[in-house]
């Protein structure tokens, strides 16, 4: 356990009492440093030592851990917690502002102080008697739909006179993994909504992926989105070129786009542009036009106003409800407790539902792109990690893959499962099973009847989360619950979970590789064997040969 502010901790003790240095009389960084000090000196002296099995016994506590909201239930029972715990957590929460931020963010107030922006996600699935609304968004949206009900109507028609059914959408990063978790997510549930319509993404620069999306597609009948909130990411703009070409010469009534940057977008030949303001960031973009356009396309309205009104659900909730039930805050302390107290670099999303199969990847990139930070807010060096490696995947498969390192490995990883309530067969009955039984596995443990090799230690914590159902609003709900964990999360590291300066570097560097000017002998190295290999498949090409032994 790391004992950073331990000297604070020595003197708050020496000084007396804890009301006589309680937080009215401390600055907000000893206010943060004296609550969480005292979190880990109850934590290391009332709970590291209990096992969870002994906890769960427990069922006053048991209780004590469960909120709803939205048709999400949330029951972090299997986490190394007590009652009293959870008062502690809490005490962090307000030490940390993490009220007044929320409310700062909703009042659009700038959050993100490093590019100068305010964070306004939340005015994209407000509706218009919202206080935070912004018309121009609710504009857009409404463009956005008449749009997506003309095309679904068969009243838009490319070059050839055929109407536009399918639907590519180019982007990466956020301009991709949000749209494409809910359209994965909706699929199954929307099947008669969507009538043979396809929606297919290309995000990696791979020409293989474009390969993939555009084979069956007709041109003829096909819309393309190009998605990019500053329309110059390299990828996309190259995947773009690639599908512009395949669309022919007369591309102009097959394309729109999605951005911030209309003036890019115009030269690059899109005439239907959607637009967004730098207020939204790319992770935090799905219930923008980024999302909206291709999702409406693709179900149609009903469903996308769903997804805005779970989100909006969510937001009500996050606004409102004392910190002790507010899920976003209860997940984020969790989340807090397990990476800063307990030290768990890693943690595991475990969707049991093949409908939510994308959606590990979607948090991966929420929340190590928005705290995978090493600085606070103000620009100085974090003394504690801040971030965790998020990965999983969906259903029974990964029990018969990684779980293993799950139970018996050394290093503890949190894990996050998400349940369903609806579903019928005895397959999902079986699934259902699963979802409760590793939470139990992992917690409980199990001697392995004195077998070291089969011994389970147990102790491993988890939440659960369950949704009543995966339809357009709980979809909605649970992206905006994991967001706003994402930013509470971000405001206890105290971090700016808004930027992500991290990634320019590799960026600027392929850009030194494009110019000739690599960074190492290394990389001079892999180029040169890479440019050899293509010199000698050519050859062997003009030499009639395929190259296939070179
Ligand atoms: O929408 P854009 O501008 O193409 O950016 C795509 C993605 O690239 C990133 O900036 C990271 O490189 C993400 O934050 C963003 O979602």
């Amino acid at each position: 356990m790391r004992f950073a502010t331990l000297a604070l901790l020595a003197a708050t003790r020496a000084a007396g009492t804890k009301s006589s240095l309680g937080p009215a009389a401390l600055a907000p960084q000893q206010q943060r440093d004296a609550a969480i000090d005292a979190l880990r000196h109850h934590v290391n002296e009332e709970v590291e030592q209990r096992h969870l099995r002994d906890l769960l016994e427990d069922e006053a506590r048991c209780n004590a851990c469960t909120a709803e909201a939205c048709g999400l239930y949330l029951d972090f029972a299997r986490q190394k917690v007590t009652v009293h715990t959870i008062d502690l957590l809490i005490n962090v929460a307000r030490a940390c502002n993490v009220e007044e931020k929320r409310d700062a963010m909703f009042r659009g107030e700038v959050m993100n102080p490093t590019e100068n922006r305010s964070v306004r996600h939340v005015s994209l699935r407000a509706t218009r008697g919202d206080p935070y609304a912004i018309e121009e968004a609710q504009d857009t949206l409404d463009r956005v739909l008449d749009f997506a009900r003309a095309v679904r109507s068969r009243h838009v028609r490319g070059s050839s006179g055929e109407a536009l059914v399918d639907v590519v959408a180019i982007g990466i990063g956020g301009s991709s993994l949000g749209p494409a978790c809910v359209h994965e997510a909706l699929a199954s549930e929307y099947a008669s909504e969507a009538d043979g319509r396809r929606l297919r993404f290309i995000a990696n620069v791979d020409p293989v992926e474009t390969e993939m999306a555009l084979r069956d597609l007709d041109p003829a009948s096909t819309l393309v989105i190009v998605i990019s909130k500053t329309f110059t990411t390299k990828e996309t703009m190259l995947n773009a070129a690639l599908v512009k070409t395949w669309l022919g010469e007369q591309y102009e009534s097959h394309m729109c786009a999605v951005t911030a940057a209309a003036e890019k977008a115009r030269a690059f030949g899109c005439e239907r542009i959607f637009g967004f303001g730098d207020y939204v960031g790319g992770r935090y973009s799905v219930w923008s036009p980024v999302g909206c356009l291709p999702l409406a396309l693709q179900y149609g309205v009903r469903p996308v106003r769903e997804l805005l009104r779970g989100a909006r659900a969510m937001d009500l909730h996050f606004r409102e409800a004392p910190l002790s039930e507010n899920l976003p805050v209860l997940l984020a302390l969790v989340g807090f407790l397990n990476a800063f107290i307990y030290e768990r670099d890693c943690r595991a999303v475990l969707p049991y539902a093949r409908a939510l199969s994308l959606f590990p990847r979607y948090v991966q990139q929420l929340e190590m792109e928005s705290n995978g930070k090493g600085v606070d807010v103000e620009g100085n060096a974090l003394t504690e990690p801040a971030g965790e490696v998020v990965f999983g995947e969906a259903g029974t498969p990964g029990q018969h893959s990684f779980y293993q390192l799950l139970h018996q490995g050394l290093r503890v990883v949190p894990c996050e499962f998400l349940g369903v309530c609806q579903g019928d067969g005895e397959n999902h009955d079986e699934l259902f099973r699963n979802f409760c039984a590793q939470a139990d596995a992992l917690a409980l443990g199990d001697d392995g009847g004195g077998d070291n090799h089969r011994r389970c230690p147990g102790d491993r914590p988890s939440l659960s989360l369950m949704l009543d159902r995966v339809d357009a609003f709980h979809v909605g709900a649970l992206l905006a619950l994991y967001e706003h964990r994402t930013a509470a999360q971000g405001w206890l590291y105290g971090v700016n979970s808004f930027d992500q300066f991290g990634v320019e570097l590799g960026k600027r560097l392929a850009g030194l590789i494009e110019s000739g000017d690599a960074a190492t002998a290394s990389t001079r190295a892999l180029l040169a064997r890479y440019r050899a290999k293509r010199v000698a498949r050519m050859e062997a090409l003009a030499a009639g040969g395929g190259g296939a032994s070179e």
